[in-house]
């Protein structure tokens, strides 16, 4: 018998073949909006982190239906985050703590949440992803379409590598002090072939041998000061350039763009769907942290609510949707121009 800390093999708790095809699919749509071959606007909308699967699979429901309201000018991913960075320490996501009290039950961790991704990912949408721990990739990876490295991990050469291997886009962020250059190194780093440490299929630790990824791009989120603003996407292009990288950006309007308070993301969606709309197409996609409710609640407060986020606040449903009628009529009028 395993000790419960023996944590399933990925092939134990299964590739999800049913939803292989339409993952492929999605994977291929965003690569499209990225290289320009698609001029709908690519959004990245969700919870910032998954704490109660049931409820976040209603937010699905809600998110698909709107997707496909917006299909025409929209390619709507949703943030399907079951791990977090922690800037020192904190709740690290459904994955490494199902149980949301620090014991650590991964092994449950990764059966509940490959059985949530699963179940998100047959309504139909695309899934986002933040790859933390390079090791837990390789339990979730078939079923993300778009992944990100984020700001405290994007120096990180093990992350890095696994960009170059994982078969979707990638999306570095800015580092949490604002600047661009280490997601720029990460950007062309991962576009590179190279040889480093995974898990196989049946646990053991393997050599993967990446290819390199050619849909890596630049994730602004913020620092200290936020980096939303046309002059801002204008000199991230610049230095993108300069590296002899594809124009392209995807913007956060949360995190360092709204110093975490989710009342100012209408206020950043509303600035950068001006900037489509006056027919910036390197502009290809905008991130929002939305849930059910509005805001967050803490950890230790008792009695969990399932529809208010445990971690950064987040726009609340009733507050999205006109954030996406926003983006869709923007990214139409782009691309009538
Ligand atoms: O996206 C969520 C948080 O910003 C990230 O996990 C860091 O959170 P912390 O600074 O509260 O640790
Ligand atoms: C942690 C996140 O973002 P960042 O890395 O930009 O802080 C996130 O998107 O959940």
């Amino acid at each position: 018998m395993p000790d419960q800390d023996t944590l399933p093999t990925p092939a134990e708790v299964g590739a999800d073949r049913s939803v292989a095809e339409a993952v492929a699919r999605h994977r291929g749509t965003v690569a499209d909006v990225l290289g320009g071959r698609d001029p709908r606007l690519l959004v990245v909308v969700g919870p910032c982190s998954v704490h109660d699967p049931a409820a976040t699979l209603d937010y699905a429901g809600l998110l698909k239906d709107a997707a496909d309201r917006f299909a025409d000018d929209l390619v709507v991913v949703m943030r399907a985050y079951l791990e977090k960075p922690r800037t020192v320490a904190g709740w690290t996501g459904l994955l490494p703590d199902p149980t949301l009290d620090g014991k650590g039950d991964i092994a449950t961790g990764v059966r509940q949440g490959r059985s949530f991704l699963a179940e998100a990912a047959a309504t139909g949408l695309p899934l986002a992803y933040e790859f933390v721990d390079p090791m837990l990739a390789h339990y979730v990876a078939d079923v993300v379409t778009w992944g990100a490295v984020g700001a405290r991990t994007v120096a990180s050469q093990p992350h890095r590598h696994l960009a170059s291997w994982l078969p979707m886009p990638i999306g570095m962020k800015n580092c949490v002090s604002g600047r661009l250059d280490t997601a720029v190194d990460a950007i062309r780093a991962a576009g590179l072939p190279h040889a480093f440490p995974g898990v196989a299929a049946d646990g053991r630790l393997t050599t993967l041998r990446s290819t390199g990824n050619a849909d890596a791009h630049l994730v602004l989120r913020g620092g200290p000061t936020p980096n939303y603003g046309a002059a801002h996407v204008a000199d991230a292009l610049a230095t993108l350039a300069g590296a002899g990288l594809p124009p392209r950006v995807v913007v956060d309007a949360s995190h360092g763009n709204s110093g975490k308070d989710h009342r100012r993301q209408p206020g950043v969606v509303a600035d950068l769907a001006a900037q489509v709309e006056d027919g910036n197409r390197a502009l290809v996609g905008v991130m929002v942290e939305s849930y059910l409710a509005d805001g967050r609640q803490d950890l230790a407060a008792g009695r969990l609510r399932p529809d208010l986020s445990v971690t950064d606040a987040c726009l609340g449903w009733d507050n999205t949707l006109p954030l996406l009628r926003t983006l869709a009529a923007a990214a139409r009028t782009r691309a009538r121009r």
